[in-house]
């Protein structure tokens, strides 16, 4: 029996029988300016802002609007099976946690309670390695959790293995090597605050935990915090790296290697001559290069050209179940879901993860049954119109 992601909208029914409506509103939109009231205008801004005029931001979005679903009747939908598998992880359905680094900027828990929370709904996360906690820290808090890890490529080979060592241990069965953020963008709204995460805040933002990093320091992090900071920037800043060294990532990571912030069909094709395992097409979020193309409209042709030679992952705008659904149709095999889960821990730990899952998840599956679609193999090109005009 596949799982029934619906049954929180009768959940929430019956709630409001009782008088009650649910904790937290079920709506992306209004839980990001929610989330504005609730949170500082440092954190709030770095969470929700982009690179420059944000225009990729709203490209994001404007790209979602313009594609829509074609729903078909009469097409015994009743019982949905939306489960796949992405990087030999069975999903239960086609919905992962992006990598988001810095969590205790929204939340004291963190990293903590979203591996929690998505340990129980059984959806994957990513950890970012901009974690504000370990990674054993984090894989303890996971549990049996599906736990996948994402690296900044660091620009020493120790602290790569190390790190790779230590996420191998800890039970993160996929490696995410994230490939569009060799620095960070001209992002005003940070700047204007003076605002990063790693250096106001410090000493929960980012651990410094790795013995590899501490190694190269003179003095720990915990004497000498600012230099830990400047040295830990430039660990991750810069492209020493190549195509042809992916093959070291190869050689000291035993699973699947997906890279991410793909948006160039020859990127994607690169990808595959290197012997990766899987892309994620994404722009970051609208966070890096401002005016990038949208990742849904890079999707198709990237797509197209790595067929299945690799598992093509999405991110970037995706805020409801019709999002997921399109970029399905549009040749993704699954979606990492990225903003509107930090804006549920902001307001409520573990459980405001929970409920933003629960959201997408039976969004994703009441969606899918309405336009008359049963499981993910249905859906295809055929299922969207696009809107030119
Ligand atoms: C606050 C924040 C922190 C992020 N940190 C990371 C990170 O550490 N590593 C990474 O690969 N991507 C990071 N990203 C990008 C996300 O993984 C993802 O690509 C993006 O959020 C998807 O777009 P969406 O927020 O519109 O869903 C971050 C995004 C945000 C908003
Ligand atoms: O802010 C980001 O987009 C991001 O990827 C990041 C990078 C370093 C530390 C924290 C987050």
């Amino acid at each position: 029996m596949p799982a029934q992601f619906g049954t929180y909208q009768s959940e929430i029914y019956l709630q409001g029988l009782a008088g009650v409506v649910p904790p937290f509103t079920t709506d992306a939109t209004a839980l990001e300016a929610a989330a504005r009231e609730l949170l500082e205008p440092g954190p709030f801004g770095y969470v929700a802002g982009g690179a420059g005029s944000g225009a990729t931001v709203r490209a994001n979005r404007e790209a979602f609007d313009r594609w829509r679903i074609v729903p078909r009747m009469l097409a015994d939908a009743t019982d949905r099976d939306l489960r796949t598998t992405v990087l030999g992880t069975e999903l239960a359905a086609p919905v992962l946690l992006a990598p988001i680094g810095v969590q205790s900027i929204v939340h004291p828990e963190g990293e903590l309670a979203t591996a929690s929370a998505a340990a129980d709904l059984g959806v994957p996360m990513v950890l970012s390695t901009a974690s504000s906690y370990s990674i054993e820290e984090v894989a303890e808090a996971s549990g049996d959790g599906e736990r996948w890890y994402q690296l900044y490529w660091p620009n020493d080979d120790d602290v790569t293995v190390s790190i790779l060592e230590r996420a191998e241990r800890g039970g993160y069965t996929a490696l995410v090597v994230t490939l569009d953020t060799w620095t960070l963008a001209w992002r005003p709204q940070d700047l204007d605050q003076s605002y990063l995460p790693f250096i106001r805040g410090v000493g929960t933002a980012i651990p410094f935990s790795d013995p590899a990093f501490r190694a190269l320091l003179a003095q720990s992090p915990e004497e000498d915090r600012n230099s830990a900071v400047l040295r830990w920037v430039q660990m991750f800043t810069g492209v020493d790296k190549s195509w042809d060294r992916l093959a070291f990532l190869r050689e000291h990571w035993d699973g699947p290697i997906a890279l991410k912030g793909i948006l160039h069909p020859d990127d994607a094709r690169l990808a595959v001559d290197a012997g990766m395992d899987g892309i994620v097409v994404s722009n970051h979020g609208g966070r890096q290069v401002d005016g990038a193309v949208a990742a849904l409209d890079a999707l198709p042709a990237i797509a197209e050209a790595v067929g299945d030679r690799v598992d093509v992952l999405f991110d970037s705008g995706v805020r409801t179940g019709a999002d997921v659904i399109k970029a399905i149709s549009l040749g993704a095999k699954a979606v990492l879901l990225g903003r509107p889960w930090v804006y549920g821990l902001a307001h409520g730990g573990k459980e405001g993860v929970r409920h933003v899952l629960r959201g997408v998840l039976a969004d994703l599956d009441l969606t899918l049954g309405l336009s008359g679609n049963r499981s993910l193999a249905d859906l295809g090109r055929h299922t969207l119109m696009e809107i030119t005009k």
